[in-house]
């Protein structure tokens, strides 16, 4: 494709665009193949720092691959091969040396669907601190309230801490999810497609709370929803059959799209 965007006009976007942009993930020739895909074709971005990076683009461009990689979930998958390099705070994550324990706790993770642990609501938070080695009691009990206050999900569940996390609704427990792992105290949260599965009204709290913390926490997320999209993203990432096709700030990506194939989708997509 003669006009995809190469990783030099990255560079100069984020340079032209984004100069006082704070890198916190720096991907350069990014490669994942599995036996019979070439899935992520060398994939070159920087995502900035406590700004929300949406990553759009058609059905199987790579967008789940490419959020998978970061946390390297892409391990769980031995038939996919990466090479390339993926540095978070300086340091590449994809080289052997890196502890992925200490990865995972950089990262949190919010899937399309919640999946709160068969537990009560308390100890679900209370499981991310514990794995952040916080033994103390009373510590526990404070982030607790500290997390699901952060989620604005507090007022909701306060009298019923103590009852299992299952019974809460989906867009609560989607709620649950992200305060579990905001309790782990990450830098960047990945979000793939987190409101697919909520009613309107859910995905909007879970969107306003996406924007109130990208104050503390660089987000990275996954939609599908043009509008959630425009609402949310400071820079867009544009997939297609797994390359990088324009990657800028999003009112530039929104009101001046340079390919065919971003016009088309952004025309499709209202
Ligand atoms: N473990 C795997 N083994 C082989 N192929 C895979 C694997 N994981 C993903 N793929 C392929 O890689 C391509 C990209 O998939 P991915 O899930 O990243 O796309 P996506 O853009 O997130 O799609 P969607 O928007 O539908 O969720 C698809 O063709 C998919 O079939």
């Amino acid at each position: 494709m003669s006009n995809i965007i190469t990783s030099t006009d990255i560079n100069a976007a984020l340079g032209n665009n984004a100069g006082n942009e704070v890198p916190i993930v720096n991907i350069r020739n990014l490669n994942v193949r599995s036996k019979s895909a070439h899935i992520l074709k060398d994939i070159n971005l920087i995502i900035p720092k406590n700004k929300i990076t949406v990553l759009l683009g058609p059905s199987g461009c790579g967008k789940t691959t490419l959020l998978k990689c970061m946390n390297r979930l892409t391990d769980l998958y031995s038939e996919l091969k990466l090479d390339g390099s993926i540095e978070i705070d300086g340091e590449d994550i994809l080289s052997g040396k890196y502890d992925i324990t200490q990865i995972r706790q950089k990262m949190g993770l919010v899937m399309q669907r919640p999946f709160p642990l068969p537990m009560s609501i308390y100890d679900n938070i209370a499981y991310g601190l514990k794995l952040k080695g916080v033994t103390n009691k009373a510590i526990i009990k404070e982030k607790v309230e500290k997390h699901l206050k952060e989620v604005a999900l507090w007022d909701e569940v306060k009298d019923r801490l103590k009852t299992s996390a299952q019974r809460l609704s989906i867009g609560q427990q989607q709620r649950l999810c992200l305060a579990r792992g905001l309790a782990v105290e990450p830098e960047i949260i990945l979000a793939d497609e987190p409101t697919s599965a909520l009613d309107p009204i859910s995905s909007r709290v879970i969107e306003e709370e996406f924007s109130n913390l990208k104050d503390d926490y660089t987000i990275i997320l996954v939609t599908h929803i043009l509008r959630q999209a425009k609402r949310l993203a400071d820079f867009v990432v544009f997939m297609y059959y797994g390359e990088i096709v324009e990657y800028g700030p999003a009112n530039e990506i929104f009101e001046n799209p340079k390919t065919d194939i971003l016009k088309e989708y952004l025309q499709v997509g209202h």
